[in-house]
């Protein structure tokens, strides 16, 4: 169905859901607690923020309105028990949280990676939201929602992308303000060819932090390239 038939509501005439959609593809899992698993991934399009060091612009404009059902035909398709739901912001389009719902009804493992400026109280609690807390290094650091820490259940991660040292302060202060690690996992993550991995780690030792290291291990897989 062309973007014209379904216009910008993602209803159909024939009243049919649908999701605005930039890719699909099978890959390992390069990120957070299902790290290394053979994953589905389904990337949204569109984001509302502008994070700085972003590696996915490619999926704020463009992709196809897709239904939600043959959506998740094409992901059974695969065989492949790990899904994992990305964008852009997937929970900007609101019938992202149909298409978690109908995963996990499909038997999936079903992550959501979302930035932590939405609303997440809506996710099946089947899902294991994988949400972001922007640090000033972002440029978007305003825009975290900080209720959405009551929505967070144990099977939940906390990832906190980190570009240097102010970053890193700014990520052991809201550990240690919001007491993180006894909420879920928390992960930091440096910045993708901007801050080095080892200082991350030195930084994390020489204060004891209780948190997990994370390394995007797609890149080191397959570079940069996008449906990877
Ligand atoms: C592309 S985002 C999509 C989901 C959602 N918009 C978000 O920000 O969480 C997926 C994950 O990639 C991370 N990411 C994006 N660009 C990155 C980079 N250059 N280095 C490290 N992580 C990056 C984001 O912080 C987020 O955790
Ligand atoms: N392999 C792989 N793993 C990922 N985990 C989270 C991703 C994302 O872009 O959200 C991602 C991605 O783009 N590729
Ligand atoms: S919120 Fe996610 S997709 Fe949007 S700009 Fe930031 S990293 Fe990119
Ligand atoms: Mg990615």
């Amino acid at each position: 169905m062309n973007e014209q038939a379904t216009g910008t509501t993602g209803v159909s005439a024939s009243g049919a859901e649908r999701l605005r959609v930039c890719e699909i593809f099978h890959s390992i899992q390069g990120e957070a607690d299902a790290v290394g698993w053979p994953t589905v991934f389904v990337r949204l399009t569109g984001c509302p923020l502008r994070c700085v060091w972003c590696d996915t612009e490619y999926s704020f404009q463009g992709g196809e309105w897709r239904d939600i059902d043959d959506l998740v035909a094409d992901v059974g398709a695969f065989d492949t028990r790990h899904v994992c739901v990305t964008g852009g912001e997937p929970l900007a389009q609101k019938r992202c949280l149909l298409l978690l719902q109908r995963l996990c009804e499909a038997g999936h493992e079903v992550s959501l990676e979302t930035s932590g400026a939405l609303d997440v109280s809506g996710v099946d609690p089947r899902v294991r939201k994988v949400m972001d807390l922007k640090a000033p290094g972002s440029g978007e650091a305003a825009r975290n929602l900080w209720s959405n820490l009551d929505h967070l259940q144990a099977h939940d991660q906390i990832k906190i992308v980190i570009a240097d040292r102010e970053d890193y302060e700014w990520a052991r202060a809201a550990v240690r303000e919001h007491a993180l690690e006894q909420r879920c996992m928390v992960l930091f993550s440096p910045v993708h060819g901007k801050l080095a991995p080892r200082q991350l780690a030195e930084w994390i030792l020489e204060d004891r932090l209780p948190v997990r290291l994370q390394m995007q291990m797609h890149k080191q897989l397959w570079g940069d390239a996008p449906g990877h």
